[in-house]
C-alpha cells in the first residue's frame, strides 16, 4: 500500500512523528508537506493529495490539521475521496469498515502523538465491510457531478 501524508502548520509536528513511525512499520509514503511549522493553508495540502489519490499515484491518504477538520471538508470536495475525521480507535476502526475511508484526517492540536498512531495503525490494518456499507457508498459516489466525456474539438 502506498500512502501519501500532508499537513498544516497545525500539525507539522504531528506529521513528523507519524512519518517516523510509518517508517519503522515499513510502509511506503510520499510527504507533500508542509515542511515546516511556518503557518500556511491547509485546503491546498488537502488538494496535493487528494489529486495523488485520484491519480493513482498513492492508494490511500493522511491529512492533517490543527483540527482534522478543516482539511476533511477540503479532502472531501474530490471526487472519489472519503475523508474520514477520526479521534480514537473506535472512529477509526469505523471509518474503514463502514465507510471504507481512503484518506484518514486528524487534528494536531486535538491528539497526542500515541493515540495518534493507535488511530493511524487501526486505520491502516482494518479492512472494509462491504455488503450494505457498498450500498451506502455507492449513494454517496451518486452525488458526485456526472462526468462528462471529451471530445476532439469540445
Ligand atoms: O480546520 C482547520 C485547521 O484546524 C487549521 O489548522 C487551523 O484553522 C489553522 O489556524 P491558524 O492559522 O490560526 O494556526
Amino acid at each position: 500500500m502506498k500512502l501519501v501524508i500532508g499537513s498544516d502548520h497545525g500539525a507539522y509536528e504531528l506529521k513528523e512523528e507519524l512519518k517516523t513511525w510509518l517508517g519503522e512499520h515499513e510502509y511506503a509514503f510520499e510527504d507533500v508537506g508542509t515542511h515546516n511549522g511556518e503557518r500556511c493553508d491547509y485546503p491546498l495540502v488537502a488538494q496535493s493529495v487528494a489529486e495523488k489519490i485520484q491519480r493513482g499515484e498513492a492508494d490511500r491518504g493522511i491529512l492533517l490539521c490543527g483540527t482534522g477538520i478543516g482539511i476533511s471538508i477540503a479532502a472531501n470536495k474530490f471526487d472519489g475521496i472519503r475523508a474520514a475525521l477520526a479521534h480514537d480507535h473506535y472512529t477509526a476502526r469505523m471509518s474503514r469498515e463502514h465507510n471504507d475511508a481512503n484518506v484518514l484526517a486528524m487534528g494536531g492540536r486535538v491528539l497526542g502523538p500515541e493515540v495518534a498512531k493507535d488511530v493511524l495503525e487501526t486505520w491502516l490494518s482494518t479492512e472494509f465491510g462491504g455488503e450494505r456499507h457498498q450500498r451506502r457508498l455507492d449513494q454517496i459516489q451518486s452525488f458526485e457531478a456526472p462526468k462528462t466525456p471529451q471530445t476532439v474539438g469540445s
